[in-house]
């Protein structure tokens, strides 16, 4: 049976849509369903999938990696997510969108859109492995688990094939890892593993995680923008006064369709 889908993404982190609203087009959504979806060579391609499925007045962003597994939360999907609401369903901004860390605020900056991503969680020290070398990291919970460690060149990681060897203790669903080098005041550039779908060219939630402990290092005033450069272009991230984390960046839809996967 065919059904519809869209692809986007938000600084080349990049989604497959799934069109769901009444929750009954894709039943739980299967690993291997999404697992082929993903596939970058016989199926449409991607870091993850949003389902999109309505709940309540609102919508649910039904996340899962590209592994097959879920997550609490995407930061880069969920602006995808709101622009496919915005454009197709035509849902106003600003909006609210639910997921399984909550319901978060998406609202239109310009070209870009601004999501709130909620209060981050500063948790204690870390170390992670990889190529060999073990490196200190701090880990945060931006609403899914982070360790991000500090490194002298981006390089450094290597090519990141290989999931980075971290404490199942402290990380018993698994971690992303985000390694990061400073750029100059308040501007920092990072590369990512994810958990659930390897190396991609930019996650979200991780550039919170690495805004807010760029800022605690550097003891920035709260409100103090953090300009986090990724591989696939770059998102500013605000930790205010309140202590929510505010993140903009672009999201697009770039195609749709009808798939039988
Ligand atoms: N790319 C995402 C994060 C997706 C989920 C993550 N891999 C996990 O398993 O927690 C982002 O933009 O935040």
């Amino acid at each position: 049976m065919s059904y519809p889908f869209l692809k986007g993404h938000g600084t080349e982190n990049d989604f497959v849509v799934l069109p769901d609203p009444d929750g009954t087009v894709h039943g739980d959504l299967a690993p291997e369903r999404v697992r082929a979806l993903c596939e970058r060579r016989a199926g449409i391609g991607g870091d993850g999938v949003l389902r999109a499925v309505r709940r309540g007045d609102g919508w649910f962003m039904d996340y899962r990696n590209s592994d097959g597994s879920v997550s609490e939360m995407c930061g880069n999907g969920i602006r995808v997510f709101a622009r496919y609401l915005h454009e197709r369903e035509g849902e106003p901004f600003p909006m609210e969108i639910q997921t399984r860390d909550g319901v978060k605020t998406l609202d239109a900056a310009g070209d870009e859109l601004t999501a709130d991503m909620g209060i981050p969680e500063v948790l204690g020290e870390t170390a992670v492995t990889v190529m060999g070398r073990t490196y200190p990291a701090r880990h945060v919970s931006t609403g899914n688990p982070h360790a991000v460690v500090f490194v002298d060149n981006l390089a450094e990681a290597g090519a990141l094939q290989e999931e980075p060897e971290h404490d199942d203790a402290i990380f018993p669903e698994g971690v992303n890892v985000e390694f990061v080098v400073r750029r100059g005041e308040h501007h920092v550039a990072m590369r990512v593993h994810e958990r659930g779908a390897g190396e991609t060219r930019s996650c979200g939630t991780g550039a919170c995680a690495v805004a807010v402990v760029t800022s605690i290092a550097d003891d920035a005033p709260r409100g103090t923008p953090y300009r986090v450069d990724v591989p696939g272009g770059t998102l500013s991230i605000v930790w205010t006064d309140d202590g929510r984390m505010l993140m903009t960046g672009p999201a697009v839809l770039v195609a749709e369709g009808e798939t039988d996967l």
